[in-house]
């Protein structure tokens, strides 16, 4: 049986003026988790939020948020003592310079490109020194193979297949990054039953089916959530969706 499903919405599209109340909210409509994304303009040409941001969001969160949703609890990705799992997806170049400090800001999982550093197995080395889970993301043009000996030899705690080209929120979901192929979520989640494979890109009720047969339990959405006038009933939806395809 695959891993518990996760609903992580994007913070991207929160309104930055408000962030951790936005976080807040989420989390209390029934998110089991926040997926931070950090750009900087060099990886992808955008550039977001960096440490002092995460560390300021988990204060307030520390404060606000007393329970651990059940399927954080389940997966057993969130090993200290805090209540919110902060999913930290670097689009960065040189990632492996920058996990002392958002270690320090109170990330859980660093999960670095594939494509953006010449050493992931270093990289993930010293993101296991750190004590946080790892995750490693691939672009939609990238051979899913390239995970394998990441996940076999160096524990990986999580898998990112990106469904648009990283870089910003909103963007139309492609189909064609999933499946069919043998290179793919699918893929993934035939040789690796028991690992949390992330997907992140255009998902919401619409689109999520695809990502969902593929295998996917972690499913990241940022403007279908945020912008929707009922986001408990989206992440309902995206969680029921999920638990009903899951492997
Ligand atoms: O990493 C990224 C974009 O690069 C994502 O996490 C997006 O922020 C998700 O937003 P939506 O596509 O769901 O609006
Ligand atoms: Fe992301």
């Amino acid at each position: 049986m695959q891993p518990p499903t996760i609903i992580a919405p994007s913070i991207l599209s929160a309104d930055f003026a408000n962030l951790a109340s936005e976080a807040i909210k989420i989390l209390n409509y029934g998110a089991d988790m926040l997926h931070i994304d950090i750009m900087d303009a060099h990886f992808v040409p955008n550039l977001t939020i960096g440490p002092c941001v995460v560390a300021s969001l988990r204060k307030s969160l520390d404060s606000n948020i007393s329970i651990t949703p059940p399927s954080i609890k389940k997966s057993g990705l969130l090993k200290d003592s805090r209540t919110t799992f902060f999913d930290c997806h670097l689009m960065i170049e040189n990632p492996q310079i920058w996990v002392e400090q958002f270690k320090l800001a109170g990330c859980d999982l660093f999960c670095f490109h594939y494509e953006a550093t010449d050493d992931p197995v270093g990289c993930i080395k010293i993101i296991q020194k750190y004590g946080l889970k790892v995750g490693v993301a691939i672009k939609p043009a990238t051979q899913v193979d390239v995970l394998f000996p990441l996940i076999e030899n160096e524990g990986i705690d999580m898998a990112l297949v990106m469904t648009v080209e990283p870089g910003f929120g909103g963007q139309s979901f492609k189909a064609e990054c999933l499946p069919k192929s043998d290179l793919q979520v699918t893929a993934l989640r035939e040789r690796y039953p028991q690992l949390d494979i992330e997907v992140d890109g255009g998902l919401g009720p619409t689109t999520i089916g695809l990502a969902a047969e593929a295998g996917a339990n972690v499913i990241v959405a940022g403007s279908a959530v945020f912008g929707a006038s009922d986001p408990a009933s989206v992440i309902r939806s995206l969680r029921e969706v999920v638990d009903a395809f899951a492997k």
